[in-house]
């Protein structure tokens, strides 16, 4: 139960809404023992005797119970539901509040495909925490306990067979499955989560599946995948069946010995025979509402297994957050003896780093592929904390800052970037949700994208756009943002070099006065930069400006001699 106390929690938010709706179930449920025990009476009533207004009096009193019965039902489940409603949209809420600060690192340790069955499938199973785990088991005992209090009035020893099949149905039938359950099964929820992680990788990699002829391969896979969740399903349904069956049939011995214990009592003068009907009917009634019971079980498994799988993916350690802003104007950045390694990777990727970008100036990082150049602007970022070494943006250590606000500051554009399914409008104004038409299509013409209009269809990840017009969408966006941190990784790899030549002139005339951090592979035109920063292995190996390390005839000075000789 311990894996639950915080989806409880979050049910419990909503006190009013649960206590009403037990107070109607118990309400519904008591009617309904009312209303069978009043029509047993009636009956022997009828048979015994022929008072007429005891007869009227009881016919109305089934009437009202019936009408009771049906309105608190009514009642019961309008409560029970909206409290389920508002305590997964809390559970939604609070579950992507403590997921988001783990992103990006979170994709290392699972994979899309789970994460997304986890966060759609496993909250949804939640809902029957309150319909099927929580509230049936109170307000059967609460009926039950009135149920057996009232009958303890015309016979003990009914009283004390109903509160046996009581403990039998609501306790002892249930807590044996769940625990079979728990030993036999445990295994559904991550087979559908290797089915979606399955699915997903399917459908992303369908071209390169069918190109390298391994669909069938994959497909064969998903298959196998389906066939085991679906004969997890099958076994779960026959599981439940028979802890159905279990119960009722115990439900129906129980009526059976009230019958037997009551006839006997009757023949020994211990109980007056005009309520061994009512008594019969009472604990008919009673016991048939114990049919929930039977899924508690694996309800009970359901949101235990839901609750365990959420909160493991969320119960990683997260940096304390700083609260800082930063200030208005020109900013720099100092990184100090900066060293990082990916989670679960021995090497370091950024080793012993210092670099100070000064406002105003533009850098270049290059190096070989691998050596740690777009890391190191995944440190400038603060998508990574650093493992050891110090981070100052305009003089304030990163730990202090508050990451949205660093973030507010930077135009970004990474080597692969995000579009959503929308226009190019809707793509755009995630930069900047004020811009007008005009503003928009001003940032399309600065990245020669003039002709796209804004109504343009975007399909799922872009996946309409060419490399290279994604990357120009990505700048254009950028253009809109305007602040004077440019963090740009090899923003222009894949548009012509003619393009891409006129872009960064675009983005340094306007950018003028601005910081610049440019990580290319293209060697060509960084005489325009002010700083080059040379990387191999995680290290910076040389720096300076174009002229200094042309000069030095060192390690960039050759790269330019093999790009030379490589494209002459
Ligand atoms: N998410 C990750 N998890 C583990 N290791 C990673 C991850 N991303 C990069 N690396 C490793 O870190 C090292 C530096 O990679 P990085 O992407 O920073 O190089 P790069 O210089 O930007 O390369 P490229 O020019 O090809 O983009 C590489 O050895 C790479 O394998």
């Amino acid at each position: 139960m311990n894996e639950l106390k915080h989806v409880l929690k979050l049910t419990l938010i909503e006190k009013k809404d649960v206590s009403i709706a037990i107070f109607f179930g118990f309400i519904a449920g008591v009617a309904g023992v009312a209303l069978m025990g009043s029509s047993g009476y009636l009956i022997s009533k009828a048979a015994l005797t022929s008072q007429m207004t005891t007869l009227v009096v009881m016919a109305a009193c089934l009437k009202l119970f019936g009408f009771v019965s049906a309105l608190s039902r009514y009642g019961e489940r309008l409560y029970s539901h909206r409290a389920t409603f508002t305590m997964l949209s809390h559970l939604r809420v609070s579950f992507f509040e403590r997921l988001a600060p783990l992103a990006p690192g979170i994709f290392g340790k699972y994979r899309s495909g789970d994460l997304l069955a986890r966060i759609v499938g496993d909250v949804e199973s939640l809902q029957n925490f309150l319909l099927r785990v929580f509230y049936p088991p109170v307000v059967l005992g609460i009926v039950f306990l009135s149920t057996i209090f009232f009958s303890s009035f015309f016979s003990m020893g009914i009283a004390a067979v109903m509160f046996i099949g009581m403990l039998l149905t609501v306790v002892a039938v249930p807590a044996i499955f769940s625990i079979r359950k728990r030993r036999t099964d445990g295994q559904g929820r991550a087979k559908r989560g290797s089915l979606a992680i399955e699915a997903t990788e399917f459908l992303y990699g369908f071209r390169d599946l069918k190109i390298h002829q391994q669909l069938s391969v994959k497909e064969q896979q998903l298959t196998t995948d389906a066939a085991q969740y679906n004969e997890g399903q099958r076994k779960e349904g026959l599981e439940e069946n028979l802890a159905q069956s279990i119960n009722s049939f115990v439900a129906l011995l129980v009526s059976f010995f009230v019958l037997g214990v009551g006839a006997y009592f009757v023949a020994a003068g211990e109980l007056n025979g005009l309520y061994l009907a009512m008594l019969v009917m009472i604990s008919i009634a009673a016991f048939e509402n114990v049919a929930p019971m039977a899924a508690f079980p694996a309800y009970f498994e359901e949101s235990r297994k839901a609750a365990v799988r959420l909160e493991e993916i969320v119960t990683e350690p997260v940096a304390p957050r700083g609260t800082e802003q930063l200030a208005d104007g020109p900013l720099d950045i100092k990184l100090t003896g900066a060293s990082f390694s990916y989670p679960g990777e021995k090497s370091l990727a950024v080793d012993n780093v210092s670099i100070h970008l000064k406002p105003g100036t533009k850098t270049a990082i290059v190096g070989p592929s691998g050596s740690g150049k777009s890391t190191l602007m995944q440190l400038l970022l603060n998508v990574f904390p650093l493992d050891q070494g110090q981070l100052l943006i305009g003089g304030n250590p990163i730990g202090t800052l508050d990451q949205e606000a660093t973030w507010q500051k930077m135009n970004v554009v990474l080597q692969e970037n995000h579009f959503f399914y929308g226009t190019i409008r809707s793509n755009l104004m995630i930069a900047d949700a004020a811009a007008s038409d005009e503003q928009l299509q001003k940032a399309l013409a600065k990245v020669q994208l003039e002709l796209f209009p804004l109504t343009m269809t975007v399909e799922e990840k872009g996946q309409n756009l060419s490399g290279g017009q994604k990357q120009r969408l990505a700048i254009a966006r950028a253009l809109l943002k305007a602040k004077s941190l440019w963090l740009l990784d090899e923003p222009v790899s894949s548009v012509d070099n003619l393009t891409g030549q006129a872009i960064y002139q675009e983005l340094f005339r306007q950018g003028k006065g601005d910081l610049f951090v440019i990580i290319s592979h293209d060697l060509a035109g960084l005489e325009k930069m002010d700083q080059i920063v040379v990387m191999e292995n995680g290290q910076i190996v040389e720096s300076g400006s174009y002229k200094e390390l042309m000069e030095r005839k060192s390690y960039f000075y050759q790269l330019k001699q093999i790009e030379n000789s490589v494209f002459a």
